[in-house]
């Protein structure tokens, strides 16, 4: 069987225990899913500081899963890093040879598979930036016409009474009607619940993150493609770390 690991980069449970749910869904019968978050760090990810600060959690787990997996625990075959933002992406692919994929990278590559052009809704209007910045860095930006913002904090979506969904179901119908679009991405790892209604409510292809990064990580895995280590996503140099960082020293 293959183990894909989730991670969840803030630090609410239930989000977590939701993109873990999700994920296992999709999950082809011999892998199996987990799904994890850190325990230090922002319970939400909605800007620059916070994906800053994310991003040391990310790399503590997938520390933690190379660690387990040496230990004779269950190896972990791929790392999934379940925050629209992608945080610590390439960091983390310096700690392992095993694929590492960010859930904005994977929906993007999917959503140009099914569409010349789509549009992005998140959450806050701040954090669009940053998968704008995605786009660029990834070469999507042509692709994409909008990133959009329901203008929800990232915690109202575990909020039953938040009215989330409404909101990204009438910025979703207003990107169809005005973006000239084929397909819809949905920016943030806890909406990955969501897309089943989005989809009926909206009547465009909706591409979630989460989903599709556990299977791309299925496909590297078979054809047993992982983090090249030749270059610059070579393991790290040993050096010694200071302070409350001398653990991550070698
Ligand atoms: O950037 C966003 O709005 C979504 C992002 N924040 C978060 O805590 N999980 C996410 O996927």
């Amino acid at each position: 069987t293959m183990h894909i690991r989730l991670i969840n980069p803030n630090t609410t449970a239930s989000m977590t225990a939701k993109i873990g749910v999700a994920g296992a869904r999709v999950a082809a019968a011999g892998t199996q899913v987990s799904a994890t978050n850190p325990d230090a760090g922002p319970v939400s990810i909605e800007s620059h500081f916070d994906e800053a600060v994310s991003a040391l959690g990310v790399l503590d787990e997938i520390r933690r899963g190379e660690r387990e997996g040496a230990d004779g625990g269950e190896r972990v075959d791929a790392y999934v890093i379940a925050c629209f933002g992608d945080p610590g992406l390439l960091a983390a692919r310096e700690l392992t040879t095993a694929p590492v994929i960010g859930i904005a990278e994977a929906a993007f590559h999917l959503a140009t598979l099914i569409s010349t052009r789509f549009s992005v809704v998140t959450t806050l209007g701040r954090t669009c930036i940053i998968a704008e910045h995605l786009l660029q860095n990834y070469g999507f930006a042509h692709h994409c016409r909008k990133v959009r913002a329901a203008e929800i904090p990232v915690l109202d979506l575990e909020d039953d009474g938040a009215c989330a969904l409404g909101r990204i179901i009438d910025e979703c119908r207003r990107a169809k009607t005005e973006d000239g679009i084929g397909a819809i991405v949905l920016g943030c790892g806890g909406m990955a619940d969501l897309t089943d209604e989005i989809r009926e409510a909206v009547g465009l292809p909706i591409v979630e993150g989460v989903t599709a990064a556990v299977k791309l990580a299925e496909s590297l895995v078979s054809l047993r493609l992982g983090t090249s280590k030749h270059g610059d996503l070579a393991f790290p140099r040993a050096k010694t770390f200071t302070g409350r960082f001398d653990y991550l020293g070698s």
